[in-house]
């Protein structure tokens, strides 16, 4: 049985069927792999909506809600915190966003994430990208990024790193084992990664046509 609630239950104003789900791709990668990055060009060339779920979760602690002190402590260790929350937090954004096309970055993180996703919002993802980063650009980039985060230190740098190896990366690989990963070579300049990115995109969009 397909198990059809949240975002795509709501009636349309004349009564007929459900509304068409929403397109999804999940954008994956190491921390500081670029694709908070990559999901700004993609959302100017291709119209897509971008939420970070590491950004909703900020914002959750930044709007004293009564998670906020438990999000704080999970991303200061780098953990994952726990779906409910953050399935929430991107079920919301969507409904609210007006459009129907989601760019989810940094999310899903741990099985547990990819299933409770599926189960609450009844959607599968379009595709995947996963952009590719050895860790030593990685652990460069984010020392570089200078945006004020309490998890961007080098304690808490190597704690992320080793939950995307054990939690994250079986995520991209279950994808693979479907066909619905498009791995990019990140390790390279902004530009040139998003020559591959757009390339993706538009033979999707082809496809479409
Ligand atoms: N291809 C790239 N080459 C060099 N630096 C990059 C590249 N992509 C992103 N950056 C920089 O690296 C840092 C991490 O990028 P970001 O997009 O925040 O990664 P993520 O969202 O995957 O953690 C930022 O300071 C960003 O400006
Ligand atoms: O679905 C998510 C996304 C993020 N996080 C937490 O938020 C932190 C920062 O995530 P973000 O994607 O912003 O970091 P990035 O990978 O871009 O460095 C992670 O280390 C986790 O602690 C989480 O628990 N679940
Ligand atoms: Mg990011």
């Amino acid at each position: 049985m397909e198990t059809d609630v949240g975002v795509s239950t709501s009636e349309e104003a004349n009564g007929s069927a459900a509304k068409k789900k929403p397109t999804v791709v999940f954008v994956l990668g190491g921390p500081g792999s670029g694709k908070g990055t990559q999901c700004a060009y993609i959302v100017e060339h291709f119209g897509f909506t971008h939420f970070s779920a590491g950004d909703l979760l900020r914002g959750e602690i930044d709007s004293g809600s009564e998670n906020g002190l438990m999000i704080k402590s999970m991303m200061n260790e780098g953990k994952i915190v726990p779906s409910e929350v953050t399935v929430k937090l991107l079920q919301k954004a969507m409904e609210e966003s007006g459009n129907e096309k989601f760019l989810i970055d940094g999310f899903p993180r741990n099985d547990e994430n990819r299933a409770a996703f599926a189960a609450v919002t009844g959607i599968e993802p379009a595709f995947v990208l996963f952009f590719d980063c050895p860790e030593e650009e990685m652990e460069r980039r984010i020392l570089n990024r200078n945006q004020g985060r309490d998890d961007d230190n080098i304690e808490t740098i190597r704690k992320r790193f080793k939950v995307f190896l054990q939690s994250s990366l079986p995520v991209v690989q279950y994808y693979e084992s479907i066909g619905k990963v498009h791995k990019i070579d990140a390790a390279r300049p902004v530009e040139e990664v998003f020559e591959s990115v757009k390339a993706v995109f538009t033979s999707i969009n082809e496809k479409d046509d």
